[in-house]
């Protein structure tokens, strides 16, 4: 963890030796593609295509927490489940350790899968009620072929007492334990084969509010003491800020802001981060002053079949004009530490100050508000977990590339998706536990 933790009160953490910066690139992504085809017809001819994750550049650095955070259907989990391979990309390139992994088939990927491991959401549908906890974790050593020093017995009940279980537990089953003692199930099963990037995709949102923190600050304990690197998933600001070093903001499939945690939470520049933090909570009245209003994002997240044309998030932006429905903006590194998509940031110099007239719409957009106009319609924050209206699922059938129909707000099962089933069969099964360390989400 980088040395900026130090002052949280739930992540006590030491110092690094070397700033994030500085340390080695574990994870290289760039202009990273997933789109799902939609398929209609006797002859599944391929009609449309959800563009779920749409040309993303980033790098992880070792022992570092990239936080990735955006409202539901932004691509999130998409993005997670290809960059650990257990779906193709449509385009992109994905680089481990410096090793082109974007194409690498089954055989290739099963030594990486000791080195890159995922966590789920689901703690409940993760695990197979019919094993016991010492089967399930062991799963991946079996899978691997690899005998721990001591045997396996020892070192799941090594693991379960790394992650606050007991040993006892090995011979017991998943119904006997709560929510939060299966996430930590899971994370024991991750850690099993001593992976080298963890990717939890939105690993406390199904817990009570009590135990998110529980687990958070665990998975920031084993951070320290294994030196693990992650990208943690969340829809929620307030659960990633303690623990992540940089935070990316996806919309719509794009990254439109990037930046060091400190930086973002300060002086966010793009209005879609400065939305979703101001409905995050702020635990300190005293600090209340500096941020006194919250913006309403009015409208839904549009449909990733048809993004809007320019800046996708134009059509729900208070400050659009014309170069914003025209012109992408590009993710640029506008002040060192915090690169941003767009024209007209906050915190920052105009990057079109000749572009001055607004579009009618926006002007009838999201605008910052009062708390206490906030508190009058709460059900409209930026924070609001609804789904993206005009999703694949309301507007028409979506297949995955077997041509299996599934419901577009559920979809993310990587067994619905050919890609996944041929190139990761391990995980496309990991609800049975016979992944290799992974867990099925949902
Ligand atoms: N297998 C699939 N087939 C078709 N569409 C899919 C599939 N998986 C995801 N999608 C679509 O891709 C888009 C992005 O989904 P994704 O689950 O990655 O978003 P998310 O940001 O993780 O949302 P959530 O927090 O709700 O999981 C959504 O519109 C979703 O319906």
């Amino acid at each position: 963890m980088s040395e900026t933790k130090k002052t949280d009160p739930v992540a006590t953490v030491p110092a690094q030796a070397s700033a994030p910066e500085e340390r080695e690139v574990l994870l290289k992504v760039e202009g990273l593609v997933k789109h799902f085809p939609i398929r209609k017809g006797l002859l599944k001819r391929q009609v449309a295509s959800v563009k779920a994750v749409d040309g993303i550049d980033f790098e992880v650095r070792k022992g570092e927490t990239l936080g990735v955070v955006g409202e539901s259907g932004c691509g999130k989990s998409t993005m997670g489940r290809v960059i650990t391979r257990l779906q193709d990309p449509t385009g992109g390139t994905i680089r481990f350790e410096g090793k082109d992994i974007t194409r690498l088939n089954t055989a290739g990927m099963r030594p990486l899968r000791r080195d890159i491991q995922m966590i789920f959401q689901d703690p409940y549908g993760s695990l197979n009620p019919r094993h016991t906890i010492g089967s399930i974790v062991s799963a991946p050593f079996r899978l691997q072929g690899v005998e721990p020093e001591g045997g396996v017995k020892k070192e799941v009940q090594r693991l379960l007492e790394l992650v606050g279980l007991s040993p006892e537990h090995y011979n017991r089953y998943p119904h006997e334990f709560s929510g939060g003692q299966r996430q930590r199930i899971g994370i024991a099963r991750a850690l099993a084969l001593n992976p080298k990037l963890v990717v939890a995709d939105e690993p406390v949102s199904a817990l009570d509010v009590s135990i998110q923190a529980q687990v958070i600050n665990l998975l920031d304990d084993l951070q320290d003491e294994l030196g693990l690197t992650y990208v943690i998933i969340a829809h929620d600001l307030s659960v990633v800020r303690h623990v992540s070093d940089r935070i990316a903001v996806m919309y719509l499939g794009k990254i439109v802001e990037l930046a060091d945690r400190d930086q973002l939470y300060r002086s966010p520049m793009h209005p879609y981060t400065k939305a979703l933090l101001s409905a995050v909570p702020i635990p300190d009245p005293k600090r209340k002053g500096g941020r006194n209003e919250r913006i309403l994002l009015k409208g839904d997240v549009p449909s990733p079949l048809s993004p809007p044309s320019g800046c996708r998030f134009h059509t729900r932006c208070w400050k659009a004009t014309e170069v914003c429905r025209t012109t992408e903006p590009p993710l640029i590194e506008l002040q060192v530490g915090q690169q941003v998509a767009c024209h007209h940031p906050e915190n920052f110099d105009d990057q079109q100050p000749q572009d001055t007239v607004l579009l009618t719409a926006s002007e009838k957009e999201s605008e910052p508000v009062t708390e206490e106009a906030v508190e009058a319609a709460p059900e409209e924050t930026a924070a609001e977990e609804a789904a993206p209206a005009g999703t694949a699922a309301e507007e028409t059938t979506v297949t995955g590339e077997t041509g299996s129909e599934e419901p577009a707000d559920g979809p993310g099962e990587p067994a619905g998706d050919a890609e996944a089933e041929e190139d990761a069969p391990a995980q496309a099964t990991a609800a049975s536990d016979d992944a290799e360390g992974t867990s099925e989400k949902k």
